[in-house]
């Protein structure tokens, strides 16, 4: 992965490379500390162990029963889904069995989502870290009675991973289901390169294998200096940005295949950095697509951002056909990938000749190796920043106060958040 940060130096709101050298010194005391915290496997900094820790052919043998379904449907939220949603995503033209996520309790999207799936032949994946999340149990519930309805054995096709113990283990216990465990001492959204994120993959005959390579790539990389260290060179810049008052990040991956991952970076950007004040904003675009729309603010709005431009050095091309329509000759010749990368080149240009800081991330190909190393170097840049701004990155309390009040409201016990709820100051207009 290379990281190019030029555009992010001299603009307003931009670092200067005093800035960066003072960052440097600060990143070197940061990564001493979360190599303690690695080497004691504390809390949230055992995330940043998975490529050493986790074991892909456990992953592999626990999905084997399931063979080679037409479809998977992950049942999962947040964390639970959105790291194994990315990999899918990223990896989609290396597989032919589909993969699909429920995590949102939409009624409508549910029904048609079980309506179009050949649910005789889908392995449904439920994902929990906590195992008692109100979405993913009541959705796998629906699930559940959708399989029962098609005459389908449900405990044939169910998959668990959860923890030691909540309502989806004693599930999964009670009905022998086969399941694997999260691993210790990761928060949801920083499991992406475990059994959590990896599972779906695997059911999916994926390389997660590659994904771990990948992934263990990115961590050999990190350093106590940002200019030996991409992810914490990205971290470090992001905050020192944020501090000069880019206080949004708009992340936006030139290709399709990498949507998912800007929606994966905003949870993890976000829930870990939005507290006590302060924090960056995550927004998702897409290159070249939001080229035509939401550059327009980004560009001439006020100066509260950053771009993260991400891209792929290598992808298939497909040649655009020689025409001789009148003013479009010129695309003749070249292919769509040369489009896409022209565009990605005009979008940087057009925010670092207006001082908009932006920063350019490249790996070498949407792959299993590329996708697992900028899952990982993201975590990483994450926990940089949370260091460098002093917080406690890997809890989200505003988070959960949100989910005790919907809890109370639907009568699942006495939360004084539900209580708020009656609050609410109102004033409609009609
Ligand atoms: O994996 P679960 O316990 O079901 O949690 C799913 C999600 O729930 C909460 O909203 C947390 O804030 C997220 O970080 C988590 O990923």
């Amino acid at each position: 992965m290379e990281l190019d940060i030029g555009n992010a130096l001299g603009g307003s709101p931009g670092l200067t490379e005093d800035t960066l050298e003072h960052l440097d010194e600060r990143v070197g005391i940061a990564h001493e500390r979360i190599e303690q915290g690695r080497a004691d496997d504390e809390h949230g900094y055992a995330a940043l162990n998975l490529p050493e820790t986790v074991d892909t052919d456990a992953i592999r043998a626990a999905v084997e029963p399931f063979g080679t379904p037409a479809a998977v449907l992950t049942v999962g939220i947040g964390g639970s889904a959105l790291g194994a949603a990315t990999i899918s995503a990223a990896l989609a033209d290396q597989t032919d069995v589909e993969a699909h996520f429920l995590d949102n309790v939409d009624p409508e999207d549910t029904a048609e989502l079980l309506d179009s799936l050949p649910l005789d032949d889908t392995v449904v994946n439920v994902v929990s870290r906590s195992g008692t999340t109100a979405e993913t149990l009541s959705n796998f519930l629906v699930v559940r009675e959708a399989m029962d309805d098609a005459g389908v054995d449900w405990t044939e096709q169910t998959f668990v991973t959860t923890g030691d113990d909540g309502n989806l283990r004693n599930l999964a216990d009670t009905h022998d289901l086969p399941s694997l465990k999260v691993p210790e001492g990761v928060p949801g959204r920083f499991s992406a390169i475990s059994t959590v994120g990896l599972a779906c993959a695997a059911l999916q005959g994926l390389d997660i294998e590659g994904v771990v390579a990948g992934a263990q790539t990115a961590m050999d990389d990190l350093s106590g200096s940002l200019y030996d260290s991409p992810a914490y060179a990205y971290g470090a810049v992001c905050y020192g940005l944020a501090e000069r008052g880019a206080l949004t990040n708009a992340m936006m991956p030139y290709a399709e295949s990498l949507e998912y991952f800007a929606e994966w970076f905003a949870q993890l950007w976000a829930e870990s950095l939005g507290k006590e004040q302060v924090g960056q904003t995550p927004a998702r675009a897409l290159g070249a697509t939001d080229q035509h729309s939401q550059l327009q603010l980004y560009r001439a709005g006020p100066r509260d951002k950053l771009v993260t431009l991400v891209r792929p050095r290598e992808r298939e091309d497909i040649d655009i056909p020689e025409t001789d329509l009148e003013g479009l000759s010129y695309l003749g010749g070249s292919g769509l990938g040369d489009l896409l990368d022209a565009e990605f080149e005009a979008t940087e240009a057009s925010l670092a000749a207006e001082g908009r800081p932006n920063v350019r991330i490249e790996i070498d190909a949407v792959d299993a190796e590329g996708i697992g190393e900028l899952l990982y170097a993201m975590e990483a840049a994450t926990v940089m920043y949370g260091e460098l701004a002093g917080l406690s990155t890997f809890t989200q309390p505003a988070v959960e106060w949100g989910k005790k009040a919907a809890r109370g409201l639907l009568g699942g016990g006495d939360f004084a958040e539900a209580e708020a709820v009656a609050d609410k100051r109102t004033f409609t207009i009609e």
